[in-house]
């Protein structure tokens, strides 16, 4: 099966997971297991995503980030499928981009490219392989060739693969570390 058809079935099989009782649990599991891990714990500054509702709900990690005293820093879009990483605090002024993402706005001095701990989103991810299937926009693939991270995913059940179901490709960027619920 083609990236695309699968992508297609993973968005109707996330917006169907969005809003139930399941989904809260093993947010609240993932979010448990990562924040208890000695690579979270070592880790000062943090990328991140502001989740869409079809993914795993990242405020209230963002939340124990700033508890904890750590740096949050969130994706915006740029041109020619860039990315950068701007911080996020409590004050941070958003704008919402044409694809419906908040963004922080951009500002060239607060770009970050190394962080401690990169936790990257995706709408299935095989966990032998340790690859994923992102949203089509190859945002993450050029990023991470461009700047190796500490990279880690959290796993919702709608998103587990043993074996990928599609093509993987040479640009796509391994994860290093899954947390899975179970
Ligand atoms: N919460 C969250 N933020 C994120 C990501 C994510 O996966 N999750 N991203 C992960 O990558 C980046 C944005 N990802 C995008 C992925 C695909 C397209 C995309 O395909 N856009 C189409 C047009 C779609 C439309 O107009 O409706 C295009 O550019 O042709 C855009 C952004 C950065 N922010
Ligand atoms: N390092 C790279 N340099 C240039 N183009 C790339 C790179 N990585 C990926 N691409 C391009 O990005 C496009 C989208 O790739 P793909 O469908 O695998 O996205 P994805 O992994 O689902 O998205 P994302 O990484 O944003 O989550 C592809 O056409 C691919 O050629």
């Amino acid at each position: 099966m083609t990236k695309t058809t699968i992508r297609s079935a993973q968005l109707k099989r996330l917006n169907d997971y969005a809003g139930t009782v399941d989904k809260k649990i093993a947010e609240a599991d993932l979010i448990q297991q990562l924040t208890t891990s000695t690579t979270f714990k070592a880790a000062q500054v943090i990328a991140l995503t502001l989740s869409q509702t079809i993914e795993l709900d990242t405020k209230p990690l963002i939340d124990i980030c700033w508890q904890l005293g750590k740096s949050v820093y969130i994706p915006r879009v740029m041109p020619k499928r860039q990315m950068v990483f701007l911080p996020y605090t409590s004050t941070t002024k958003l704008v919402r981009s044409k694809f419906g993402l908040l963004e922080p706005i951009y500002n060239a001095s607060l770009i970050k490219y190394k962080f401690d701990l990169f936790l990257v989103p995706g709408v299935a991810f095989s966990v032998t392989k340790q690859v994923r299937l992102g949203f089509g926009g190859g945002y993450y693939d050029r990023f991470l060739a461009a700047h190796p991270q500490n990279t880690v995913s959290l796993v919702l059940p709608p998103q587990y693969f043993t074996e990928p179901t599609w093509p993987v490709e040479a640009f796509d960027v391994k994860v290093q570390k899954f947390f899975t619920k179970g």
